[in-house]
């Protein structure tokens, strides 16, 4: 551990006492256990730490972050830190990503902002700080986010056209002064809205004064013949008139288009309930919003880049319609467009730091996400294989690729240790509360990689229908329509017996006979016809049977009625591992016999 940056922590804890208790104390390990505190790779220095709205108050003491001479990540968001910007933080010199936006901070911002070279995004705003914004931001050549907003800073715009990098600038609403610059033009006005613009010089002053006795000259075309006049009004409309068809044609061409390729289009938006793209752009922008990109994200789009997008319905699901959106560098992206959100704006934002907060390989990283009164988008990386439920039960037909054992294997291992991860956020608090093979993938090593979370905190209570979540749902969440991390466990066992059988968890047999997974496996097991379980795929392979038994159990032990009695996910990813790790002891599951071995597919094939 890093001995000397816990100690910086744990004083700056103990004078800032947040009112959400953390898991931070001496004993405990700071890169492994304690909430908002990344380390580097070999354990050996703090990189980043993220506390947003964990309700810390008060001024940040010196000599206490600042020891962490190795940060990269600061982000304190959304809390009730007072007094001037800590000058201490000079010392930080590697700080890339710096976030202090809505606190009560006050006074002058730094007066040097070129002592951090690797500032990549900033974002000060909605603070009380005053005073003049430095020149030295143009010297940030990595600045690629700057935020300002809803500060008392003014004097003079700062020169930042030499950035070529900067992406996004919000210097709205404070008292700073124009002219607007040409350089910052290039971003959409509501980056300067609320600035006062001084008017060009009043022209007049410079001018002679104008002689009282001088008659007026007389309009010119009053000396005109009246025949010359009209002939010149007449032409005046020819042009009018020619001008607005040629808008008028342009707007309907690029219409056309736009149905023609794909985009998100009216037609798309409208039936899903949605709204058509223009209507859906200009409420955006009236609602002077962006999308808020978490640290650490190397996206470089925009709201309007995504909705210029070529986009494809994925699916509709429990919160909504999830698009794939490409945008014009060919980057796929997720982009789940929420329906019901009962929470406000701060409500949201808060759940959602929470949410983008969590980085671990086996969770799906919420990269940005957009609230205003009409619109609540999540964006996450795209998964081109799919998820596990379109791997399992998709494409049954003769190209099918079967899912081999030991993928199935490194699935349920990868989701139980991105929940039991999830499970530790918030103090221990947090609840996935929709865990179903849809919102599982496989992430870059083919693990597996849960989506999805944390939702249920936003929506409406009676937003779920029913049967969306059926076959996952824990029987006291159908009562109480309470999630909790029990039934999250719940729903994992589900998920683990879907891979087991190869079934869904709600499905039809051919005689239309409704089959309910956790009821089938159970009555299945009770008749003592264990092995009818598994599915049909997986019994190409030797020397498996014992581990799906293992299995088998320890799905069992997930989906039983009393929540107390499930294990915590924590100890499932220890028993699955000890399975895992028997396997890869002894010897590699084989093909039965050579003729099997020719029916089945590669393992390169495999998924
Ligand atoms: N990041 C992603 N990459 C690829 N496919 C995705 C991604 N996120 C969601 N999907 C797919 O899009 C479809 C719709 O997803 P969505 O999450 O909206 O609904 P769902 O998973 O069916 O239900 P729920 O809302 O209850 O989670 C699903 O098939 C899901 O697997």
């Amino acid at each position: 551990d890093p001995v000397q940056d816990k100690r910086a922590l744990l004083e700056f804890l103990s004078i800032m006492r947040p009112t959400r208790s953390l898991n931070w104390n001496e004993s405990s390990s700071v890169c492994k256990t304690w909430t908002g505190v990344t380390c580097n790779q070999d354990g050996s220095r703090v990189i980043a730490v993220r506390l947003p709205g964990v309700g810390l108050n008060g001024q940040i003491p010196p000599n206490t972050i600042s020891r962490l001479s190795a940060l990269r990540v600061l982000s304190l968001r959304s809390n009730r830190i007072s007094g001037q910007f800590p000058a201490d933080f000079v010392e930080l010199k590697d700080l890339a990503f710096l976030y202090l936006q809505y606190n009560d901070f006050s006074g002058p911002l730094p007066s040097d902002f070129s002592v951090w070279k690797n500032l990549t995004s900033v974002n000060l705003s909605n603070n009380g700080f005053n005073g003049t914004v430095s020149d030295s931001l143009s010297r940030l050549t990595r600045l690629q986010s700057l935020s300002l907003a809803n500060n008392s800073l003014s004097g003079d715009i700062p020169d930042l056209s030499v950035l070529s990098t900067l992406q996004h600038i919000d210097l709205s609403n404070n008292n700073l002064n124009g002219p607007i610059p040409n350089w910052l033009q290039r971003f959409p006005s509501s980056s300067y809205e609320g600035i006062r613009v001084i008017p060009p010089r009043d022209l007049s002053i410079s001018q002679p004064p104008r002689d009282p006795t001088r008659q007026k000259p007389k309009a010119h075309f009053l000396g005109l013949s009246k025949t010359l006049f009209l002939l010149l009004v007449i032409a005046v409309c020819i042009v009018a008139v020619s001008a607005l068809a040629f808008v008028l044609a342009v707007c309907y061409l690029r219409r056309k288009l736009r149905h023609g390729d794909g985009m998100i289009s009216d037609n798309k938006l409208q039936k899903k309930g949605g709204m058509s793209p223009e209507k859906f752009v200009s409420r955006m922008e009236d609602a002077n919003n962006r999308l808020s990109f978490f640290e650490g994200c190397n996206y470089s789009f925009d709201l309007e880049d995504l909705l210029r997008a070529s986009a494809e319905v994925l699916g509709k699901g429990t919160f909504g319609t999830t698009y794939k959106a490409v945008l014009e560098d060919a980057t796929s992206v997720a982009v789940k467009r929420l329906k019901d959100v009962a929470a406000g704006k701060r409500d949201f934002e808060q759940q959602m730091e929470i949410i983008g907060g969590i980085k671990h390989e086996n969770v799906v990283e919420l990269k940005a996400y957009y609230y205003s009164k009409d619109e609540k988008l999540m964006v996450y990386d795209y998964f081109s294989l799919g998820s596990v439920a379109s791997l399992l039960h998709g494409n049954r037909g003769e190209n099918r690729i079967p899912l081999d054992w030991e993928t199935r294997m490194k699935i349920a291992i990868g989701a139980a240790k991105g929940i039991s991860r999830i499970h530790e956020e918030n103090n221990g608090k947090l609840v996935h509360g929709n865990i179903k093979s849809s919102n599982i993938f496989l992430n870059s090593e083919r693990n597996g990689c849960v989506s999805d979370l944390g939702l249920t905190a936003v929506m409406s209570p009676l937003a779920p229908p029913i049967s969306r979540q059926a076959g996952y749902r824990a029987p006291e969440v159908t009562d109480t329509r309470k999630s909790s991390q029990l039934s999250d466990v719940y729903s994992f066992g589900v998920v683990l017996l879907e891979l087991l059988t190869g079934k869904s968890p709600i499905h039809t047999t051919a005689g239309d006979e409704i089959i309910h997974l956790v009821r089938w496996v159970h009555s299945v097991v009770r008749e003592e016809w264990t092995a009818e379980v598994f599915d049909i795929e997986l019994l190409r392979y030797t020397n498996i049977e014992e581990e799906m038994v293992e299995m088998l159990q320890i799905a069992m032990s997930c989906v039983v009625k009393a929540p107390d009695q499930r294990p915590r996910m924590s100890d499932l990813v220890r028993l699955m591992e000890n399975v895992g790790n028997r396997r890869a002891a002894s010897l590699e599951p084989k093909p039965k016999s050579e003729n099997e071995a020719s029916e089945t597919s590669t393992p390169s094939e495999q998924i």
